[in-house]
């Protein structure tokens, strides 16, 4: 089975290019969406946090926003978050790939947004980077409400620059146009992808 792992920066387009993989039937593994399920009520990792980041989980919930707020106080707290979630992500991804090869997948595509960064890459047949100018980036993610543009700097800064992960990536997809653009560009992708070009 062919891996083809996809990242970008925040706000992006990997979401929405990676529900496009799913329209046409491949299994995408999230690794963001993996990271809240492992942190919920019943996941693996709060009791993990409690530990380190005491203030941070009550009732058993964690506060994600006290948990943004001491990042941007200090980065090494997103440091000390990644050791303690990222090897648990890691044991769903691995999960996930073993599921769709037994299920005779000839691809399986993996979400990441730190893909090059943790070298997730190495595991991958194909790289694509999901990529859009920095102005409207900014927009998106304002638009969204949900964080602070200082709060949104500090998850951009711990990530490798999206142009040098254009540069190393096998496949670029453009979403800073309109989203027929994004669309046209990924049917020629899977058209290639099914017919085993790529
Ligand atoms: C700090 C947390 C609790 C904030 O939660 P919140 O719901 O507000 O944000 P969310 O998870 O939706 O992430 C917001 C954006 O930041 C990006 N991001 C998250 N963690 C990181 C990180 N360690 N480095 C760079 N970008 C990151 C996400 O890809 C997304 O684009 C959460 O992001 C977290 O637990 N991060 C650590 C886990 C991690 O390293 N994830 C990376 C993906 S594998
Ligand atoms: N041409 C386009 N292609 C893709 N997304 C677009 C396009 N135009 C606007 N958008 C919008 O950009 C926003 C950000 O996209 P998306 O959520 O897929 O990014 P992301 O990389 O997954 O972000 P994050 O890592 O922060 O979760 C979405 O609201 C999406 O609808």
């Amino acid at each position: 089975m062919k891996i083809l792992g996809v990242t970008g920066s925040m706000g992006m387009g990997k979401t929405t290019i990676c529900s496009i993989f799913r329209n046409y039937g491949f299994l995408v593994f999230d690794a963001d969406l993996t990271v809240h399920q492992l942190q919920s009520p019943k996941g693996k990792g709060l009791y993990h946090i409690t530990q380190v980041f005491p203030k941070a989980v009550k009732d058993n919930v964690l506060d994600r926003q006290y948990l943004r707020k001491i990042i941007v106080q200090d980065r090494q707290n997103l440091k000390r978050l990644e050791q303690i979630i990222l090897p648990l992500v890691a044991k769903e991804r691995d999960k996930f790939i073993r599921l769709a090869q037994a299920k005779g997948h000839q691809w399986c595509i993996l979400d990441v947004p730190l893909l090059f960064e943790k070298g997730i890459d190495q595991l991958c047949t194909k790289t694509l980077v999901v990529d859009a100018p920095m102005a409207i980036q900014k927009v998106r993610i304002l638009k969204r409400g949900k964080i602070t543009w200082e709060q949104a700097q500090a998850f951009i800064d711990s990530q490798w620059p999206n142009r040098l992960k254009c540069k190393k990536a096998d496949i670029v997809i453009q979403t800073g146009l309109s989203k027929a653009h994004t669309f046209f560009q990924m049917k020629r992708l899977i058209c290639q992808m099914q017919k085993g070009l790529l």
